[in-house]
């Protein structure tokens, strides 16, 4: 049987080939040469921890294949500038758009919205996607281990780094946070999501943090995240740095809903 992330992957491959045809590569990359420097998504979460302060990055999700639309009213300014308001140190766009409606202009609007660092959420499998991300406007690239072998995540790592762009390194298991461990990126989420069976728990993180405990690296726990009991027993585990999508976008105001889950 195919899994959902095997289909995603056979889609965007598609997608990569007829946006290449629209605009080829030499075209797309000849635009970063006027482009502002990025807005450093990986130091402003270091600038929060080292503060002592969580440092949340919060996610701007209309939908998602396990929950189809998460968010009716969708206007990623006003989600952004509520998000700047409640604390967040970052934000994270999803732009897929067959399975989860999403667009680059909903990361070029948030983006616009306010002064946050922006990460672009996809899955990317190919160099033209992360041109595409800095042309766009994004400051951080997500590279997800279970869709890439060992060579294209450090192929697809150092091009993000020549672009100035960060890179949000994404893993579910132990073997994934080996390979994730070798590469030169500052960040290592851990999807709590198994993005194969969406079965979701937070013990992926406990288990994880306690093989990162002797690296400099940041643990980014993402997924699944909607209580304070979820953020304190993160918390407990010494993780403090977390990617929230849902909670937020159910919630009326999504800025207050992230002040409410982290304060205190
Ligand atoms: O909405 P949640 O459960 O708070 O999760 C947010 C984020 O972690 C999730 O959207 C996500 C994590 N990794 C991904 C990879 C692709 C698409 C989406 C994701």
């Amino acid at each position: 049987m195919t899994d959902i992330l095997q289909r995603i992957l056979a889609r965007k491959a598609e997608e990569i080939a007829e946006r290449s045809a629209a605009l080829p590569l030499t075209e797309l990359s000849a635009r970063i040469e006027d482009l502002p420097p990025t807005r450093g998504f990986a130091a402003a979460i270091e600038d929060r921890l080292a503060a002592g302060l969580p440092a949340v990055v919060a996610e701007v999700k209309k939908a998602s294949p396990s929950q189809g639309v998460i968010r009716a009213d969708f206007d990623p300014a006003a989600i952004a500038r509520s998000y700047a308001a409640g604390g967040a140190a970052c934000l994270s766009v999803l732009t897929d758009r067959d399975f989860f409606q999403g667009s680059e202009a909903y990361l070029q609007q948030a983006r616009a919205a306010c002064a946050l660092p922006v990460l672009r959420k996809d899955f990317i499998v190919d160099p033209y996607q992360v041109y595409e991300a800095r042309v766009i406007g994004a400051d951080c690239v997500l590279l997800i281990v279970a869709a890439l072998d060992d060579a294209a995540l450090l192929e697809l790592s150092l091009l993000a780094a020549e672009l100035d762009l960060d890179v949000l390194c994404e893993v579910h298991d132990a073997d994934e946070l080996e390979r994730a461990l070798a590469l030169p990126v500052p960040l290592i989420g851990v999807n709590n999501r198994n993005l194969r069976t969406f079965e979701t728990s937070l013990d992926t993180s406990l288990a994880l943090k306690a093989r990162m405990v002797d690296d400099g690296r940041v643990l980014v726990a993402e997924s699944g995240i909607h209580t304070r009991e979820d953020v304190a027993r993160l918390r407990a585990a010494d993780i403090h740095a977390f990617l929230v999508g849902e909670a937020f976008m159910r919630a009326d105001d999504p800025g207050s809903a992230l002040g409410q889950l982290f304060a205190g």
